[in-house]
């Protein structure tokens, strides 16, 4: 019994026990006699921190700490949320995830195998969470983990693990009242599956009927269990990901990061951009490479805007160019995706445009459109090369040039490149963190243009509202939020707020959210005092009396 609390990372405070506690608890002699505070703890725990020797190595040994007292966790992840977020999170989470069989010690959250789908509910179950006590599951099938493809079980694992440990640092959602959970549908990766280490389902991903089959047990098991729970959907594969959300996001508080959180976020660096430009939304012409979840999640987000900003919505369509693997898309191409046909430009526009070996390129695209913004979701790493950033330049005064594309490896172009190219005058924003760059006497800080900028406060707002789904006006609502807080007066200050101020962000975030699910009839609670009601909810990583948490 007494070795359960120990046992228990939500229960346990091992050296920070009182000697009160120890007694009642039937501790005594199970821990060493010093009894220390919070901050002692924190400060032995930092030491340790900082002698791993890798970034994967404090990736393990945080999540090693989390496993064995979440409080401790999340406390050092708030002291040091600058130094820690890219290593629980983007970019070190992608090696975390590539080394999941390796680096595995202990199960966190809940795997659901797509052998047993009758299992799902059990499964669910055996989290040990009843019906009002679960706020948020984020769920990964692990097809498009960030920018590196499948990585079967542990890509699910790692990546909602590490979305759920942002969710609590930037916008205090309570660590027990949430679940990550792996669907393991299989994979197509090789190499996993011919490392005998391997600790997923050893088979080609399942596609078809039975993989939707699978997603819909588990949508239905999950409101069933937990019926107040928002559903984050993250790194599903481009074939799957729209489908999903566009199937439950009627019914259920559906969340998908990828598309929503990155559209919210990229607005949000947009809108800040065209304060700082001067040139109206409805005027910027828009360049999306990399026309998949993400890219057309943004699309979709930024023609929305424009039409608020008073273009109907065909023209606000025209402004923004797609451009995949196979060149620019084109209405004539046989092989476009359902949601990137709204944007494939007719035959006829582009007759007479240079084409190369994959249609017309990038380069020749940002010659004949002359985009304002150019934004990477293509995993292409390099891809926005000094001539194409040049070109681009050389047509417009303050280019908005956003490489978001994840792991590191993967960003289109390195910022310190993209403001010396440009002489200092382009806006950046990239999905990594990424140092300030100093140029002509002037700092030019880079704004994080990553979706855990906004979806902790779109989830903490909709936990505090109970919103019954989550609607567009919602995730415009947290884009101009996070706007808002922009400094847009001091030249080279961030597209976007810094990420020290994540939970300011978050909270004001909520409230917008929260605020807009109650105009919109969407809430199940009362709103009377949104701004308090956030505040109260944020959960704090502070020691409470061992009786009851
Ligand atoms: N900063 C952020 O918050 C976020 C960043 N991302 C990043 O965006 C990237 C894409 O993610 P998803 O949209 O989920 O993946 P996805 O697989 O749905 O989309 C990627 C698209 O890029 C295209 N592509 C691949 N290579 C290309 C090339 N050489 N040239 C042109 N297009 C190419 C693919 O055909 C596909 O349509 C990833 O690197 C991911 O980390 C995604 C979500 C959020
Ligand atoms: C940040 C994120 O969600 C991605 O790169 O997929
Ligand atoms: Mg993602």
């Amino acid at each position: 019994m007494a070795r359960n609390v120990l046992d228990d990372p939500l229960l346990n405070k091992g050296t920070a026990f009182t000697l009160d506690e120890r007694a009642r608890l039937g501790l005594d002699g199970l821990l060493p006699p010093a009894v220390e505070t919070l901050d002692e703890q924190a400060a032995r725990a930092y030491g340790q921190f900082r002698r791993q020797p890798t970034d994967l190595a404090k990736n393990v040994f945080l999540g090693a700490l989390q496993d064995r007292n979440e409080v401790l966790f999340h406390r050092l992840l708030a002291d040091h949320m600058r130094e820690m977020l890219p290593i629980v999170y983007d970019p070190t989470v992608a090696e975390a995830i590539k080394n999941y069989s390796h680096e595995y010690r202990r199960p966190r959250g809940v795997y659901l195998s797509i052998d047993d789908i009758d299992g799902i509910e059990r499964a669910l179950g055996n989290a040990g969470l009843g019906r009002g006590d679960v706020d948020l599951i984020v769920a990964s099938d692990a097809e498009q983990i960030l920018g590196i493809g499948d990585w079967g079980v542990g890509g699910g694992a790692g990546i909602a693990a590490g979305k759920l440990a942002v969710y609590t640092a930037a916008a205090g959602i309570d660590p027990a009242r949430v679940i990550p959970v792996a669907l393991d549908v299989g994979t197509d990766n090789e190499a996993l599956l011919n490392d005998r280490l391997y600790v997923g389902l050893r088979h080609a991903r399942v596609r078809g009927e039975r993989y939707d089959a699978f997603i819909d047990a588990y949508v239905s098991a999950a409101t069933r269990l937990f019926p107040e729970a928002m559903l984050h959907f993250e790194d599903f594969g481009p074939g799957n990901a729209r489908r999903i959300l566009e199937k439950y996001t009627g019914r259920v508080p559906a969340f998908n990061d990828d598309m929503q959180g990155t559209g919210a976020i990229v607005l949000a660096a947009v809108l800040a951009a065209v304060r700082i430009s001067g040139t109206p939304l409805r005027e910027q012409r828009i360049v999306v490479f990399g026309a998949g979840t993400a890219g057309i999640g943004i699309a979709d987000q930024l023609r929305d805007a424009m039409v608020r900003d008073g273009l109907d919505r065909e023209p606000a369509t025209r402004r923004i160019w797609a451009v995949d693997q196979q060149g620019l898309l084109c209405d004539d191409m046989p092989d476009l995706r359902d949601f990137q046909r709204p944007y494939a430009r007719p035959g006829d526009e582009v007759a007479g445009w240079a084409m190369g070996g994959s249609g017309v390129g990038l380069a020749e695209v940002v010659r004949r459109v002359r985009p304002t913004v150019l934004l990477g979701t293509s995993t292409a790493g390099g891809a926005f090369t000094e001539e194409i950033v040049k070109a681009m330049a050389a047509e417009v005064d303050r280019p908005v040039i956003l490489p978001i594309s994840n792991p590191t490896e993967r960003m289109e172009a390195r910022p310190d490149d993209v403001i010396r190219w440009t002489d200092g005058r382009a806006l950046v924003a990239t999905g990594v963190p990424a140092d300030p760059v100093e140029h002509d006497g002037v700092t030019h800080v880079i704004g994080q243009a990553n979706n855990a900028m906004v979806y902790p406060g779109l989830g903490l707002g909709t936990v505090v509202s109970r919103a019954r789904r989550i609607s567009d006006g919602m995730l415009q609502a947290a884009a101009e939020a996070v706007a808002g807080m922009v400094d847009v007066a001091t030249p080279g200050a961030s597209l976007l707020p810094e990420v020290e101020n994540l939970r300011i962000v978050s909270a004001t975030v909520a409230v917008a959210v929260a605020r807009r699910a109650a105009e919109e009839g969407l809430a199940r609670v009362e709103l009377g005092n949104p701004v308090q009601q956030v505040q109260d909810a944020m959960w704090e990583p502070a020691y409470r009396p061992a009786d009851g948490r």
